[in-house]
């Protein structure tokens, strides 16, 4: 045989597949009435790859007398039988009688079992011998686990087995390697036998030990973590951190369970959760799964599956409220007003979905904010310029790294309930990219009969939008999506008069200006003229925001000299400046203490407000825009003296290197 080798008392399977022992099988073993008729005589050697496969190799001096006990055939991957053999005794070759079809010889028995061979010195040091070998026998088996039922019929068996057995028995057990094993095999003489296996025996009683010591220590380590951990606990030692971390963990756990059963999502979700939490509690907290499963178990709890406000429609106070928040815009505020009649009357949703279009500025998405106000609903609104992805809307499937819920979902989230306005801002911008086409995500979002099932990638499961009123706004309707277009009702938001601009900023951007400010009316005083010089000199615009932003600018300007209380008081008229003459004291010049006393002689009340013209609008805004026209429009002309003449009466110096440009 190849590998292993088979001592006396010991049992081996092997596998047979060259042609010569397949024929031995064959016509010895398979032929025969018993497996226990034909005697095989084991003998170890190494495959010689020099040697023809024909010719017989090698044979060891010494083998093993041996009975199949049991033979299995088969033919893949090639054919070969597979024996289970038990060793019986030792051999020796004395003449090959034949070598085919299966080698034959002659052979003599080495082993006498039944009495002491001769070439023991004396009986008594073989008893010592064997004495010694018994007890390091007994010492290694009752090391190993003796609840083993192996374990518990070896230690038997080595008071009922003749002793001379013994060393040949225990080295086909303990771990010894082949050359070993061939040692022994061939240790003829028992005392010989007796002497090479003790130190086998010693070395693994050795190794055990060493285990054993190993894993006591790994034992007293881990006695001591768990002995260690509630003092640490008590006595808040910095190195307690982590442990304290892993406790607070487990209680966010247990809370985050809690809020679960609790929570009023449907049930399809409800399942989703229970299952998600019973695999995080599984999980190590090492693992990047868990603080992913972690943070979409607490969205799910933090959304509002049935929390919402309760409207308060009256058309009176919201038409009340729409004129006081707007000046004009007559057309959308009827159409709005009209919109949330329908809905007090027919009390549903499924109405078109507004879409205010109109060029910037111009109140759109004021008037959504005033929608959700006349509602008693909360208001979110969802910037779309730019937004080229659909996972935007819908979400990143949670396999993705780094996913999010879309910004329906997270917009739901933030406002706490689920029948808030949306105001989806800038659906013209909406952008197309590899990743999808975020306006048919929109579609869905959008469909009074799909949104009660929508999807978000990342929370997997349906959440129901009906009750949300989504309101559109955009700057032209060439660029929005025709699919989506036919969802909306257009409403043209025009830009405003100048007459009206002045309204707006006199009824509602002043104000709020001041109150931004710190200001009060009696601090600062813009004419309707001043307002007008604003609208016509400094912006160009069809709504009021550049005008709102230079308000902005002029309030600041004021608030410092209030601030810094060094304003003088005077009253400068507009007509003033039309007239040409110009304010001989500018009122957000630098105070001279004389200029107070002058004041305080004239009587004027002590808080006079700061009067905006044009020449405090040109100190706070800087030059018109129209003076700047006048400039471009000379460098064409290109004449050096029309350039300083419209300086000069502009009031503004010229710098030489500027007037190539
Ligand atoms: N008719 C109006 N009455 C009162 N305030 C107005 C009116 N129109 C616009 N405003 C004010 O102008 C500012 C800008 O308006 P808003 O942001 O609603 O413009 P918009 O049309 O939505 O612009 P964009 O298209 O750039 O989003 C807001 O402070 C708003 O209150």
């Amino acid at each position: 045989m190849s590998s292993g080798v088979l001592l006396p008392g010991s049992t081996m399977r092997t596998s047979v597949d060259s042609a010569r022992n397949l024929q031995l099988v064959r016509s010895r073993l398979l032929k025969g009435t018993s497996l226990q008729s034909t005697i095989l005589g084991v003998i170890p050697n190494t495959p010689d790859p020099a040697s023809d496969a024909q010719d017989l190799p090698p044979l060891h001096r010494i083998g093993t007398a041996a009975l199949a006990v049991q033979v299995v055939g088969s033919n893949w991957p090639k054919p070969h039988y597979t024996l289970l053999i038990t060793g019986l005794c030792r051999f020796q070759i004395v003449q090959v009688l034949k070598e085919k079809p299966y080698p034959v010889a002659e052979v003599e028995q080495l082993d006498r079992l039944e009495e002491f061979p001769n070439t023991c010195k004396t009986r008594e040091e073989l008893g010592e011998l064997s004495e010694q070998f018994y007890k390091y026998a007994v010492q290694l088996v009752e090391m190993l686990d003796m609840s083993v039922p192996a374990v518990a019929k070896l230690r038997r068996l080595l008071d009922s087995l003749p002793r001379e057995a013994l060393p040949d028995i225990l080295t086909s057990i303990i771990r010894t390697s082949n050359k070993e094993k061939l040692q022994i095999l061939d240790a003829v003489s028992l005392e010989e036998r007796f002497k090479m296996t003790i130190p086998l025996l010693v070395r693994q009683i050795e190794g055990l030990k060493l285990l054993q010591k190993t894993r006591k220590h790994k034992q007293d380590d881990d006695k001591r973590v768990i002995a260690i951990r509630p003092i640490r606990r008590i006595t808040h030692i910095p190195g307690a951190l982590e442990d304290e971390d892993e406790d607070e963990d487990h209680d966010d756990i247990v809370m985050l369970e809690k809020k679960i059963q609790t929570s009023s999502m449907p049930e399809q979700a409800h399942k989703v959760c229970v299952k998600e939490i019973k695999r995080l509690k599984k999980m190590p907290q090492s693992m990047p799964e868990y603080a992913l499963t972690r943070n979409y178990l607490e969205l799910m709890v933090e959304l509002p599956w049935n929390k919402s406000t309760t409207d308060r429609l009256d058309i009176r106070a919201a038409r009340i409220l729409l004129d006081n928040d707007h000046y004009a815009m007559e057309k959308l505020k009827k159409r709005v007003l009209e919109y949330l009649a329908v809905r007090q009357l027919k009390n549903n949703l499924k109405g078109p979905i507004l879409c205010f279009v109109g060029p910037p500025g111009v109140g759109k998405t004021s008037v959504g904010r005033s929608v959700a106000k006349t509602l008693g609903r909360e208001f979110h609104r969802i910037a779309l310029g730019g937004v080229c992805d659909q996972s935007d809307i819908r979400g990143h499937r949670r396999t993705y790294v780094g996913s999010m819920p879309g910004r329906i979902i997270n917009g739901l989230k933030t406002v706490g309930v689920n029948n808030p306005v949306f105001l989806l801002d800038e659906v013209d911008k909406l952008g197309k990219s590899l990743q999808g086409d975020p306006a048919a995500a929109l579609l869905e979002v959008l469909d009074p009969e799909q949104n009660h099932n929508f999807t978000d990638h990342y929370l997997n499961v349906a959440f129901d939008l009906s009750q949300v009123l989504f309101i559109a706004t955009a700057n032209t309707t060439a660029t929005i999506p025709p699919a989506l277009l036919d969802r909306m009702e257009i409403i043209q938001v025009p830009g405003y008069t100048q007459e009206e601009k002045i309204e707006i900023a006199h009824r509602h951007l002043i104000p709020k200006q001041l109150e931004q400010h710190g200001l009060t009316p009696q601090q600062i005083q813009i004419p309707q003229v001043t307002t007008l010089d604003i609208i016509t000199r400094y912006t160009r615009e069809a709504g009021v925001r550049s005008l709102d932003r230079k308000l902005g600018a002029i309030c600041r300007a004021v608030a410092v000299k209030v601030a810094e209380g060094q304003h003088k008081e005077a009253k400068l008229d507009h007509s003033d400046v039309a007239e040409g003459e110009g304010c001989k004291e500018h009122i957000l010049e630098d105070a001279k203490p004389e200029s107070i006393n002058d004041t305080t002689d004239l009587a004027l009340p002590p808080e006079m407000p700061i009067l905006i013209d044009f020449h405090a609008l040109k100190d706070i805004l800087g030059p018109p825009m129209y003076e700047m026209e006048v400039i471009i429009l000379i460098s064409f002309v290109d004449t050096h003296q029309f350039i300083l003449v419209v300086a000069s009466w502009i009031g503004r110096e010229v710098e030489p290197g500027g007037l190539g440009g």
